[in-house]
């Protein structure tokens, strides 16, 4: 993206997100905190493993553990002891004797292969092997998931359901992470209700910071939730001063616009510092983002899609680097449209769009329909953005466009 394409007075996207992280500082407290309670949060350092697991060759089946080489004299081995998964064999067994193993069970340091049982034949002692079996058949090698001092997970990495079975399995206790951010939530405007309340005449129902709360949440942070501020300059500076002392970084949706009651450029203005308002994307013109005494500023517009386009493509990118998080990785795709899409040149768009597979087993996306970034149910129905750059004007059917596909903040 460059400067040639963008509508006079607003930044390119590309520069809009470079000069904001710019201004990210990555936070730097770190936790020692038991495995059990890491889930989602970033880790502060590498994880090595401190053993080989599994510890110890063990079997992958029910059955016989035996000597490869003493099939090739007979058949049949003579049964001389049991390993169970935590009670090993420890005595000693010779060519043409056999263990008694379980699944999970420490190989007999004897033995180097495992049959399973249902293709053995027991007569007492007399254990008859009924199939060829190759060399080192059903064993499970010390160390063939993980190897001791191994990179098991890397700094940066958020903390999965399954990276917290990994450290266990490891028998690693507790790990390291960077602190949680605390994220203060405003949502600005005199017509906003909250569900349950009633509706007077011109009132809406606000919900901007209730789908920007559980993204949010999504993302480990602790949310300080301001709900509702009037369009009042005072209430506003009030709100934005009490946010700035609790949080990292302070995000309010609305009054960001050009309004007689758009006030959270001015207050901005004068509690902080405005890096930069208004950028070439729709939608989601009227972005402001700043610093305050102590917090980073996301002045998102009130317009619920604009609200959460540009919560997901710059403030979500941002916290994630404040987080000290590996870099989101988003999948795009070029596929060809089945509508045509509406387009003037001059800012980038992230039209919603649903990608499927057609009859023909080609990957298509259609449009949502209606654009208009007050059509929250839009972004519902979409399983992707339609990203059309800047100078781009409308797109005919069949035409290849570039699709972003959600992921799992949306
Ligand atoms: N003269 C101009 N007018 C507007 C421009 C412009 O460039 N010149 N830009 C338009 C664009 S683009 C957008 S986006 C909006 C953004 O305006 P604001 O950030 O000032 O937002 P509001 O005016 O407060 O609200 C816009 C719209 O969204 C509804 N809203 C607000 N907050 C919420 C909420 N928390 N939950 C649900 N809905 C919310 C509000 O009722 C309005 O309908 O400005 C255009 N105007
Ligand atoms: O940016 Mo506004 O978001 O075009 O409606």
């Amino acid at each position: 993206m460059s400067d040639c394409c963008s509508a006079p007075g607003l930044l390119p996207f590309e520069q809009a997100l470079t000069k904001m992280l710019a201004q990210i500082t990555p936070v730097t407290d770190v936790l020692d905190l038991p495995v059990e309670q890491a889930l989602g949060y970033v880790l502060a350092s590498d994880v090595l493993s401190p053993i080989n697991v599994p510890p110890h060759d063990n079997s992958a089946m029910d059955g016989y553990a035996f000597s490869h080489s003493s099939l090739e004299q007979s058949s049949t081995l003579t049964l001389v002891g049991r390993s169970m998964a935590g009670a090993p064999f420890t005595g000693k067994c010779e060519a043409g004797q056999c263990i008694r193993i379980m699944t999970g069970a420490k190989m007999p340091d004897c033995c180097d292969s495992v049959e399973m049982q249902e293709n053995c034949q027991a007569e007492g002692e007399h254990i008859r092997f009924l199939q060829e079996k190759k060399f080192g058949s059903h064993v499970r090698k010390a160390g063939e998931d993980i190897q001791k001092n191994q990179q098991v997970l890397k700094q940066g990495h958020r903390v999965t359901p399954v990276d917290i079975g990994v450290l266990a399995s490891l028998g690693v206790p507790t790990v390291k992470v960077f602190r949680k951010l605390n994220v203060a939530l405003i949502a600005t405007g005199d017509e906003l209700k909250l569900p349950g309340q009633a509706l007077t005449e011109g009132d809406i129902y606000e919900s901007n910071s209730f789908v920007l709360s559980a993204m949010l949440e999504k993302l480990h942070v602790n949310v300080i939730n301001f709900g509702i501020i009037k369009d009042d300059l005072s209430a506003i500076k009030a709100a934005f001063i009490d946010a700035d002392k609790q949080a990292d970084a302070v995000i309010s949706s609305g009054g960001v616009s050009v309004g007689d009651a758009d006030y959270t450029k001015t207050v901005l203005d004068e509690l902080g510092e405005i890096g930069f308002w208004k950028i070439a994307m729709k939608p989601g013109k009227p972005f402001a983002f700043g610093k305050l005494a102590n917090s980073v500023f996301f002045g998102l517009p009130g317009n619920p899609v604009s609200a959460l386009v540009t919560f997901h493509q710059l403030a979500l990118v941002a916290l994630t680097k404040m987080q000290n998080a590996e870099p989101l990785k988003r999948t795009t795709l070029r596929v060809k449209t089945t509508s045509d899409l509406r387009k003037s040149p001059g800012r980038m768009d992230f039209q919603r769009g649903v990608l499927s597979v057609n009859e023909q087993g080609e990957t298509v996306v259609a449009s949502t329909g209606s654009q208009g970034s007050g059509i929250l149910s839009s972004l519902a129905q979409a399983n992707c953005f339609i990203v059309l750059e800047s100078e781009q004007a409308s797109v005919s059917k069949n035409d290849y466009v570039t699709v972003q596909m959600f992921d799992n903040y949306l």
